[in-house]
């Protein structure tokens, strides 16, 4: 199947100019002027903007929630969804209530929206420590099970936390680590941190005064308060990634984490159908919303309105957590990455969504 996208401004993230692009067999062929194929599907797309279909490194596909009982348990999210976000690629994970939410019911979700046309891939594991794994082990299920590529939601410092010790969190980053060197995955730790007083303390920890590389360590929720994310900037500085969930007002870290030089050590994921619970001070729950994909790049367009460049705010969701999950036909509009490519109007609205070479959302506009 060949398909061929006539006269696009590409961002791959970064602006190359008006060009064509040439998919086969789902994966892009050809980056070029002027191309002419014959027996293509050709799509002119007469100056629309073109950039890496977009990555969320952390979504509840299966819902999540739960803190207020069974009342406030969230909904599994729809390949319809995340295509309208301009998702192509999402990594599922499990949250709070690891009761009643499975691995296997992950797995086997991953799978649906990778059958339905995106790419997705899982983390092992839920807030818990001991970390509930589907093979009993982590390295089993990072070595043996292709989906998963990680361990997370891994909670510290938040008062739903297993509490784990400093030595229980090392031993979960160093499995994640063999196991993800034996299966060539990334074998990063997404951990959830809470708005706890030790923040990323243990993070540091491990950076400092064990063998274990830095960017094994991949925190998540560090726009919760100003102390914490000021703390992130550090960990960034040190080589590591850090995580901004988009539902919050993550303008200000965009622009602070530009300024501070970290912006390609940062990514920015949705939290899409895990809650968004508030808790009052002595731990009782306020309210709970649900957390939406769309708030992904919405956040990007909130961003390039106060004036934020859109090459280097459009790499938090692309090209950043594509190197730190290590997908590397993912993120990037390249030779041999794959056909995933979000067509955006002058306006930044989104037109199309090509995942693997498909043609998965279209608007008229
Ligand atoms: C970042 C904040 C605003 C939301 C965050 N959400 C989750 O961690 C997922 C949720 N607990 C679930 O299991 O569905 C939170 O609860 O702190
Ligand atoms: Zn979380
Ligand atoms: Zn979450």
């Amino acid at each position: 199947m060949l398909t061929l996208l006539k006269n696009l401004k590409i961002f791959t993230p970064y602006y190359i100019g008006k060009k064509d692009i040439l998919i086969a067999n789902g994966k892009i062929e050809l980056i070029e002027d002027n191309l002419v194929v014959p027996f293509s599907k050709v799509l002119d797309l007469n100056g629309k903007i073109a950039v890496p279909g977009f990555i969320d490194a952390h979504v509840h596909i299966i819902g999540g929630g739960g803190e207020g009982g069974f009342q406030t348990r969230t909904p599994e999210i729809t390949i319809e969804e995340l295509v309208d976000s301009g998702i192509t690629t999402v990594i599922g994970c499990l949250g709070t209530d690891d009761v009643t939410r499975s691995m296997e019911d992950l797995y086997a979700k991953s799978k649906q929206l990778d059958e339905l046309g995106i790419t997705s891939f899982i983390y092992t594991g839920s807030y818990s420590v001991p970390v509930k794994t589907i093979m009993g082990d982590i390295k089993k299920d990072l070595v043996l099970i292709d989906k998963v590529i990680g361990v997370g939601e891994i909670a510290i410092s938040d008062h739903r936390s297993s509490q784990p010790t400093l030595e229980e969190i090392k031993r979960i980053v160093a499995q994640a680590r063999v196991g993800g060197l034996i299966s060539k995955k990334a074998g990063v730790v997404n951990f959830h941190v809470g708005n706890g007083k030790n923040g990323i303390d243990y993070l540091f920890e491990i950076a400092e005064n064990t063998e274990i590389p830095i960017y094994h360590m991949y925190p998540t929720h560090v726009g919760r308060s100003k102390e914490l994310f000021h703390r992130a900037i550090e960990f960034a500085k040190k080589g590591g990634f850090i995580d901004l969930t988009a539902s919050e007002s993550v303008v200000d870290y965009l622009e602070i984490s530009i300024n501070e030089g970290i912006i390609d050590n940062l990514t920015m994921t949705s939290d899409g159908h895990g809650s968004l619970p508030k808790f009052d001070e002595n731990g009782r729950l306020i309210k709970l919303d649900v957390a939406s994909t769309t708030v992904l790049f919405e956040s990007v367009k909130k961003a390039v309105e106060r004036g934020l460049k859109f090459e280097e705010v459009i790499k938090t969701i692309t090209i950043n957590p594509a190197k730190v999950l290590k997908l590397n036909s993912k993120g990037r509009i390249e030779k041999e990455t794959d056909g995933d490519i979000v067509v955006l109007d002058e306006n930044l609205k989104i037109e199309k969504v090509i995942a693997r070479g498909k043609l998965l959302k279209e608007v008229q506009s």
